[in-house]
């Protein structure tokens, strides 16, 4: 709310989008608002319709119905916010020298030529490709060719960017540097919406995330919020002896003398320690964790599902 009350309109709002590709309904009622200036993840399972919302809202798919708005309308690429994005589908012309390519898109994005040639020198030499300005592209590997891809989004300082699996096959080193430079703009002002299957960049950058399941939102809010929508902590115990079932709690991990249990019906840390110590169990220690979203998402979308509501 701004001082006066009035409600602040988010950068980006989706609202009851629905997508049918033919027959199939691939979006059923999708809801979501993306605020100024937030690191926003966006989650699903593998085919949950992530991509397709993302053209729907750059307009690349006219949407089956909904509002999917970008600082107030439907997004025009030439009228409105600073866009970058960065798709799923990566290519640039892979002929040509890699400062050219990058000194010719910088130029489509309205940065002179001096300019779009001096950002591109500074940042192939952050990604230590300094060595690889005169190289032809497709000369280069899948990773490196990807670091490109993103300088070239991120070059004209956009307000608004997409990013579609930023640091898919990249190794964990290259996989941080680029995290690093993501997190840069978010610090820069920029407002970004990041498509990832890696529940620690989701842990590190984001401040709100949105998970996909069937078409819609399984869960929304903050990284903490949707924690607490899943149960907030769960119990990390070592022990000995057999590990019965219990309606207090349920194994959501077991190795060799340990599990996770997840409090179930109200449990609280004093009812599940002392339902294991009555049934038996030798508790040798006894912690209490916040829940991750890799085990959030593992719930959502494996096959322990039907536990969870
Ligand atoms: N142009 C299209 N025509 C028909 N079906 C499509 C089209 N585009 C996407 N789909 C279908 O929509 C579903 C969602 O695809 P989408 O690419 O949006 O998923 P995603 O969540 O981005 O998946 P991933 O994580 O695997 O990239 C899939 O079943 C896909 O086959």
């Amino acid at each position: 709310m701004t001082a006066g009350g009035a409600a602040i309109e988010p950068l980006v709002r989706i609202e009851n989008f629905r997508m049918d590709f033919g027959e199939t309904r691939v979006i059923r009622d999708l809801s979501f608002d993306v605020r100024a200036g937030e690191t926003f993840g966006f989650l699903g399972s593998n085919g949950s319709g992530k991509t397709t919302t993302l053209r729907a809202l750059l307009g690349i798919y006219q949407p089956t119905a909904g509002v999917l708005h970008i600082g107030g309308k439907v997004f025009e690429p030439r009228d409105g916010v600073r866009l970058g994005y960065l798709p799923e589908e990566r290519g640039l012309y892979k002929k040509e020298a890699v400062l050219d390519v990058m000194v010719y898109f910088g130029r489509l994005k309205g940065l002179s030529k001096a300019q779009a040639r001096s950002w591109s020198l500074e940042y192939l030499d952050r990604v230590e490709l300094a060595d690889k300005a005169s190289t032809r592209l497709d000369k280069l590997s899948g990773g490196e060719q990807q670091k490109i891809q993103l300088g070239v989004t991120i070059m004209n300082d956009p307000e608004l960017l997409i990013l579609d699996e930023p640091t898919k096959g990249f190794d964990p080193v290259n996989r941080r540097l680029l995290m690093d430079i993501i997190e840069e703009q978010k610090l820069a002002g920029s407002t970004v919406i990041m498509v990832t299957h890696q529940m620690e960049e989701v842990e590190r950058l984001c401040d709100r995330v949105i998970l996909l399941k069937d078409g819609t939102s399984r869960a929304y809010g903050t990284v903490a919020e949707v924690q607490e929508q899943f149960g907030g902590t769960l119990y990390r115990i070592t022990y000995t002896g057999p590990l019965p079932g219990s309606d207090l709690y349920e194994v959501t991990a077991a190795d060799v003398g340990s599990a996770d249990l997840a409090p179930r019906n109200g449990a609280d840390e004093t009812a599940v320690l002392r339902e294991l110590v009555t049934s038996g169990v030798a508790v040798r220690s006894f912690t209490t964790e916040r829940v991750s979203l890799e085990e959030i998402f593992i719930r959502v979308y494996g096959k322990e599902t039907a536990d969870l509501t």
